[in-house]
């Protein structure tokens, strides 16, 4: 098989491969498997593993004591083929370019997947948000906004909340990029709150399709299963909540302050309620506490890695013992993780499936804004529902015809439709 690479924007060095690089290099692994099964030439294989732009910006940031520091900041566009680049905006220490790269290339392949029309992108500033002040964090935003202006807008690139940011930042992207236009633009940005033209239905949009697609594989029958949730954050608390909704037992839930567990059922909501005031999961009263690595290999039904890139790798898999894994996380699962799941007969529904419910409702979002019409919050969860359901069934029967797995198979058909697009606008 031949291995894909993309020009390194870092000079060589001897330091030890950051989790981002990896992301891009497991990202890189699944495109050459999807091109080597479509039979796509090298120069078409060339575009696909090239990012389309790729922009890297320093942010000063001014403390509160006077210092200033300075982070670096990223918006990558993967592919822009099938429609205007969409993705999240990612505030995490460790963000480097590498890793922005390989969440961008997933969502091009997450949008083709559901049948919507936009390409892949995604953004990020290396920063710790934890270690900022409010007024700290809005200086970064809007420093990065104002950096990265030249290729974003509503028929561009359109940013979302990703890991370390919220409605607030988005509200802050929303405002400065309005002040820059002289207008508001309101479709610069999904996921901001109702204040600021958002849909209420985004906040839980991806951990609704969480639900669909872990309830289809499933074949409808939660009832009783027993869930480990890995991450506790905008798409794993709601998950969670919305799988004990459907029937299942939530037993065990990490975030990165700990890990808790109760064989008998967590109360999701007290969890939330607990985690909102302590600000983490650690000390819950009703449960146990856990390690990080131990929920992970917890003897459950279902696992729901929901936190951050290459939780599952081959060091562990060999030790879990949830019979299916559903992935909410962008790239939770190494390659060499997946071939042992797979060997092991472990069922996982990628992330490009699993946690496609949030672009999925943003595009519901765009559809109303262009036709200027409100759907009810039932109209939208039933398309959600529709497209998530649909895509898992296609997925489903392509992985059966060819006797692949889940993500082989979702990566066959979402590159597929993006290379078919490349071919018929004759690029
Ligand atoms: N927010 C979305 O709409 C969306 C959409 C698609 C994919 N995703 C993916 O879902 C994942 C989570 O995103 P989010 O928006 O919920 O971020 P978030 O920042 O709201 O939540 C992340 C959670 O993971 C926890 N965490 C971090 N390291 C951990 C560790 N080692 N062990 C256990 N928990 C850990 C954090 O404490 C936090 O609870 C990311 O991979 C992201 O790419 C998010």
């Amino acid at each position: 098989m031949r291995t894909l690479t993309v020009p390194s924007t870092t000079p060589a060095t001897t330091a030890p491969v950051s989790p981002g690089r990896q992301a891009l290099d497991s990202a890189l692994f699944q495109l050459d498997q999807a091109a080597d099964r479509l039979n796509l030439d090298d120069s078409l294989r060339a575009v696909l593993a090239t990012p389309r732009r790729s922009l890297t910006v320093s942010v000063p940031v001014r403390r509160e004591d006077g210092r200033m520091d300075v982070v670096q900041g990223f918006r990558v566009q993967h592919n822009i083929t099938r429609g205007p680049a969409k993705g999240g905006i990612r505030f995490h220490p460790r963000t480097d370019v590498h890793e922005v790269t390989a969440l961008a290339m997933g969502m091009t392949w997450k949008c083709a997947l559901a049948g919507i029309p936009y390409g892949g992108a995604q953004g990020g500033v290396s920063v710790d948000p934890a270690s900022l002040s409010a007024r700290e964090l809005e200086r970064v935003t809007r420093r990065y906004v104002n950096e990265v202006l030249p290729i974003v807008g509503p028929e561009r690139d359109v940013p979302a909340p990703e890991v370390g940011t919220d409605r607030r930042t988005m509200a802050w992207i929303m405002d400065t990029y309005s002040v820059n236009a002289g207008y508001p633009v309101p479709g610069v940005m999904t996921g901001g709150s109702a204040a600021c033209g958002g849909a209420p239905e985004r906040a839980e949009a991806t951990s609704r399709g969480v639900r669909f697609a872990a309830l289809r594989a499933m074949r409808g029958s939660p009832g009783g299963r027993t869930v480990a949730v890995q991450g506790f954050g905008k798409v794993g608390a709601p998950a969670a909540r919305h799988l004990a909704d459907a029937g299942a037992l939530v037993v065990a839930v990490s975030d990165s302050t700990g890990a808790v567990v109760n064989r008998s059922g967590l109360d999701v909501d007290g969890l939330r309620a607990w985690s909102k005031e302590t600000g983490g999961v650690r000390g819950y009263p009703e449960a146990d506490p856990l390690s990080h690595d131990d929920l992970l290999e917890l003897d459950v039904d279902v696992l729901v890695p929901a936190a951050l890139e290459g939780a599952i790798t081959e060091e562990n898999a060999p030790r879990i013992r949830a019979g299916l894994i559903v992935e909410g996380a962008s790239c939770p699962t190494t390659p060499e993780a997946d071939r042992i799941l797979a060997d092991a007969g472990v069922t996982v529904v990628p992330d490009i499936l699993a946690n496609a419910g949030g672009v999925i409702v943003s595009y519901l979002e765009w559809l109303q804004e262009a036709q200027a019409r409100s759907w009810s919050a039932r109209e939208v969860d039933a398309r959600l529902r529709g497209l998530v359901e649909n895509a898992f069934d296609t997925v489903a029967a392509v992985s059966a015809e060819c006797g692949i797995t889940l993500r082989q198979a979702a990566h066959v058909i979402g590159v597929g439709r993006v290379a078919e697009a490349h071919r018929s606008r004759g690029l």
